[in-house]
């Protein structure tokens, strides 16, 4: 990066205040505020320009964007862990190094993702609506029955740092972990999880109650959960979703929860988003799944966590270190 007093950073979207401030502080930042999602025109402009940028999983950061960087780009520090949404081969191929923000959002996310494995078998939301449009008729014995957590087998489909804290969580409910990773974990990591592996996924899915997405979006994991895997579930299973919308066929369990062939659904993350099938909104108003609007990492102190993360990957860059979160095209 060419010596200059303070570099260029242009950031794609609102960060709170505390963030925002203390950009403007350490960098020559242009921020976006009135928080508008950027066109793709508008982020071909801004890596032209920027000597970082600062994205965030609402912006596509693929082969035309990257086609426009200008010589100063040097590096993508994106406010957030899943970088589905940048193109990091290209990028790194440029010479762009692109860092993320793990782990300051593993436990809210994971707190999300038992609520919903909370939830969808104890039809919270149901409850709620009866409530809400004064509808109780009382309390009977045989009305408004969810399904027992506690002995349930939950399958997490990648046990990285999430899918770990959501086994933890789950263990304190009672419930029986099965999981299934690209690598085995330690004996040791496994014992004090209490955790079974599986190297079939197939093989998982067809005995547990829950499953639990909780991998990366790569080549390798779009529609992981295919049509075909989905129907290796137990017809009274559940599919809760934190990851990303594009590791599930989303038709696939749309057409199953329709038909019957799966119990319900807790999804925070969709195929099109903010875009949604309108199936998904007639199943969760009948009650059938639940649906959050990718809310998994969403606390104050998160955001503010995320922001100083991205703050010293960048001036950990520009003081010639490696950053400490860079991305590796081996976590991909
Ligand atoms: N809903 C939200 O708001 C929210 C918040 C944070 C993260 N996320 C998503 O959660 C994902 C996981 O985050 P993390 O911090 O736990 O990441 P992580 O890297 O710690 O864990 C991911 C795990 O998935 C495994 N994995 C990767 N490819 C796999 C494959 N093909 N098959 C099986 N396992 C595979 C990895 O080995 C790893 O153990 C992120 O990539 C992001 O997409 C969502
Ligand atoms: O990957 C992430 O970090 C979330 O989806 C957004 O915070």
């Amino acid at each position: 990066m060419p010596a200059k007093t303070k570099p260029l950073v242009i950031v794609t979207r609102a960060l709170p205040a505390a963030v925002e401030t203390r950009l403007r502080e350490l960098f020559d930042a242009r921020l976006n505020d009135d928080d508008h999602p950027m066109s793709q025109a508008e982020l071909a402009a801004a890596v032209a320009s920027a000597d970082v940028l600062v994205p965030t999983v609402t912006d596509r950061i693929d082969t035309a964007v990257l086609s426009h960087a200008g010589p100063n780009l040097k590096l993508i520090a994106s406010f957030g862990t899943g970088v589905d949404h940048i193109d990091v081969q290209v990028a790194m191929s440029r010479g762009i190094t692109v860092t993320n923000t793990p782990g300051v959002l593993t436990d809210d996310t994971a707190d999300m993702t038992m609520a919903l494995i909370l939830a969808v078998p104890r039809r919270l939301v149901e409850g709620l609506e009866v409530l809400q449009h004064g509808e109780w008729p009382g309390w009977a014995p045989t009305w408004m029955l969810g399904r027992r957590i506690a002995g349930k087998r939950l399958g997490i489909v990648g046990m990285g740092r999430i899918g770990s804290a959501v086994a933890r969580r789950a263990r304190a409910f009672g419930m029986q972990i099965h999981y299934h990773n690209r690598r085995r974990l330690p004996a040791v990591v496994e014992q004090s999880l209490e955790a079974t592996y599986w190297e079939s996924l197939d093989q998982m899915l067809a005995r547990v109650d829950i499953v639990s997405v909780n991998c990366p979006h790569t080549p390798a994991t779009y529609h992981l959960l295919s049509a075909r895997r989905l129907k290796l579930l137990k017809k009274d299973a559940y599919i809760v979703n934190t990851a990303r919308g594009g590791v599930v066929d989303e038709a696939a369990l749309i057409r199953m929860v329709e038909a019957g062939e799966l119990a319900g659904a807790g999804l925070d993350v969709f195929e099109n988003e903010p875009a949604l099938n309108p199936k998904l909104i007639k199943l969760a108003r009948a009650g059938r799944i639940v649906i959050l609007p990718h809310m998994g990492s969403a606390t104050l102190e998160g955001r503010i966590d995320m922001g100083e993360k991205v703050i010293v990957n960048i001036k950990t860059f520009i003081d010639g270190h490696r950053p400490p979160d860079r991305v590796l095209l081996s976590m991909l």
